[in-house]
């Protein structure tokens, strides 16, 4: 493989590139600079205006450089999408161009699955395949039977259970992260997350970076790359956004949860509530046993929730369109000569 195409870089889905440009990859998106990773190694560029066009720059993006100016950012073929909480429906891209997803939780106590299908939606949001990763089996009397029992509870998710104190299963989980693929760790904190990246990377991070370097304005900043490639040729974003849970749309959900939104697609009402109604499938299963009610439970509460969010981001988008008319109708009260 070139270097190209161990940073990822796949000639056969390559988007075209404008006359006179090479591809690049972000690795890091500081305020005004980014470190990008080209065929000939690392530097900091500048990003043209054009980059900051809609939701801007992430870390996995792939840019056209010319010289050292990032002329236009290249199509996505995943995204790592977060809603800032609170401010607005404003979507964040946290990483860009995954193609795994590591929902990382811990064997110290019982998985909390629910939790993990929650991660699991968010991860199959972004387009990238989601694969669990049940930390610290060293915690654990029987580490394999417990993965594969996730494995079960969870359906269609391959389940891998390591430690990064005795290293079992982290062969394992490199083999996945072969060579130009690119993963990121999601996860609730304390379940082992920085410890498995210092793993995985055969060092501690803080050895890699940070790195001093002064920037466009002469001001010393620390940088650290958010992008590191893995002993295995695989690359791996740690990007302090990416552990935090973003929402998963209605897409991400019914993948998760695949088993349910079957049934319920095969409910006798197209509005079925799924409690008494007749001809219910999906309380048939439950009844049948085939169906766990946590996991029905789990279902519910993320279906509401994103139900919720559409709700508020369409209260947002109306109030918007309001603003808009009412300043339209203002404007055309100021003209002198308006027609009647
Ligand atoms: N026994 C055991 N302990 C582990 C293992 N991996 C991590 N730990 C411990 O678990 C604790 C949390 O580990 P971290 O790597 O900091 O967890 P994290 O998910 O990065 O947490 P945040 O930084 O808060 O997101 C630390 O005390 C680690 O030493 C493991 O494989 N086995
Ligand atoms: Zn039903």
């Amino acid at each position: 493989m070139d270097d190209l195409a161990l940073l990822g870089w796949d000639d056969e889905r390559a988007p075209e590139l404008p006359a006179g440009t090479a591809p690049a990859r972000i690795g890091r998106v500081d305020r005004g600079l980014l470190t990008v990773l080209a065929s000939d190694g690392e530097r900091r560029v500048h990003p043209a205006p054009a980059l900051h066009g809609g939701t801007g720059p992430a870390v996995g993006d792939w840019v056209a450089l010319r010289g050292d100016l990032a002329v236009s950012l290249l199509p996505r073929r995943t995204a790592f999408v977060r809603t800032a909480a609170g401010r607005g429906s404003a979507e964040q891209v946290v990483a860009a161009n995954l193609d795994t997803v590591l929902v990382v939780d811990a064997l110290g106590g019982p998985v909390r699955l629910r939790r993990v299908e929650r991660y699991l939606a968010v991860a199959w949001s972004s387009g990238a395949t989601p694969v669990v990763v049940l930390t610290k089996a060293d915690l654990c009397d029987d580490a394999p039977a417990t993965a594969a029992e996730v494995a079960e509870a969870l359906l269609g998710v391959d389940v891998v259970a390591v430690s990064a104190v005795t290293e079992e299963g982290l062969d394992e989980l490199s083999a996945r992260l072969g060579p130009g693929r690119t993963a990121a760790l999601v996860g609730p904190s304390g379940v082992g997350k920085s410890s498995l990246v210092n793993a995985l990377l055969g060092e501690p991070l803080v050895a890699t970076g940070p790195v001093r370097e002064v920037d466009g304005r002469g001001r010393h900043t620390t940088t650290a790359r958010e992008l590191h490639r893995l002993p295995g040729g695989g690359l791996l974003v740690d990007t302090p956004g990416m552990r935090e849970l973003a929402l998963a749309d209605d897409e991400g959900i019914d993948v998760a949860y695949a088993d349910v939104a079957d049934l319920a697609a095969a409910c006798r009402f197209r509005d079925c509530g799924h409690r008494t109604e007749p001809g219910c499938a999906v309380t048939a299963a439950i009844a049948a046993g085939t169906l766990d009610l946590g996991r029905l439970a789990g279902w519910r509460k993320l279906q509401a929730e994103a139900h919720r969010q559409a709700l508020r981001s369409d209260a947002r988008a109306r109030a918007a369109e309001h603003a808009r008319v009412r300043a339209l109708h203002k404007a055309m009260r100021s003209q002198p000569n308006r027609m009647r």
